[in-house]
């Protein structure tokens, strides 16, 4: 039994979408064929069921790199072999609008957990064969979404504090979008021979006054939602 998700590694398919939310893992279960629940223990909850013919698995991960962390460790453990994180972010780019959709090719650690596992030159990068599949997928989807490619900001903070965010630095760099666990699957991924991709809907600008405007209860993000699950299902059974 894997300590923290409570799932027995026997009926734990080798593919596996993961999301912060267990709303979202619901919702995503709720598309496959003979789905059923697996587990449930604090903010992991997991569910199995065929997508197109092939076993899969739906797990939440919680928010924040430490407990997602825990969450991926124990997935590799239970012999997961692709894993896509189907997740939300702020976009750091005007033409990246709320409701589109971002596929990480890489994210940038800003976060406090990979420096405890690995130094600091390690990078946190999306296995190639998963980012090509959800390119892939995204292209077939016809989603009418606008979708882009290219890094990402793993952070911590959610809610900003007295010290300024990185925001300015790192939308001059040309990164798209920011988030709080990609760096954490990536980097414990490649140490534990997993392939891992992420794929995210934008919710808002990233350097909004989060405590006053965060909404990620519209109906355009449900509908960016909907077809990231889509299209993070199709590539998450192509990978070879
Ligand atoms: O929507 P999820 O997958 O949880 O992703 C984003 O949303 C949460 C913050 O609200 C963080 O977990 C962040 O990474
Ligand atoms: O970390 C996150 C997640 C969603 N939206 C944000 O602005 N930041």
């Amino acid at each position: 039994m894997l300590t923290n998700l409570k799932i027995n590694p026997a009926e734990l398919p080798k593919r596996v979408i993961v999301c912060g939310d267990p709303k979202r893992a619901a919702l995503i279960a709720s598309k496959l064929g003979n789905h059923r629940q697996l587990a449930e223990n604090r903010e992991y909850r997991s569910y199995a069921g065929e997508w197109k013919g092939v076993e899969v698995a739906i797990v939440s991960h919680g928010v924040g790199s430490p407990g997602a962390a825990v969450c991926f460790e124990e997935l590799a453990k239970g012999g997961v072999e692709v894993i896509i994180r189907v997740g939300t972010a702020g976009s750091y780019q005007q033409e990246i609008q709320p409701g589109s959709l971002v596929i990480s090719t890489a994210a940038v650690r800003q976060d406090g957990l990979t420096s405890q596992l690995v130094p600091p030159g390690f990078p946190a990068i999306a296995n190639r064969q998963v980012a090509g599949a959800l390119v892939e997928a995204a292209k077939s989807s016809n989603s009418g979404l606008h979708i882009a490619e290219g890094i990402t900001l793993t952070l911590d903070v959610f809610y900003n504090g007295v010290l300024e965010f990185p925001h300015k630095l790192y939308q001059k760099a040309g990164v798209l979008a920011v988030e709080m666990e990609n760096s954490a699957l990536f980097v414990i991924a490649a140490l534990r021979g997993m392939k891992a991709g992420s794929i995210l809907a934008i919710d808002g600008f990233a350097d909004a006054d989060l405590l006053q405007d965060y909404n990620p209860h519209t109906e355009n993000l449900a509908k960016a939602i909907e077809a990231e699950a889509l299209i993070a299902l199709d590539a998450v059974i192509s990978v070879k």
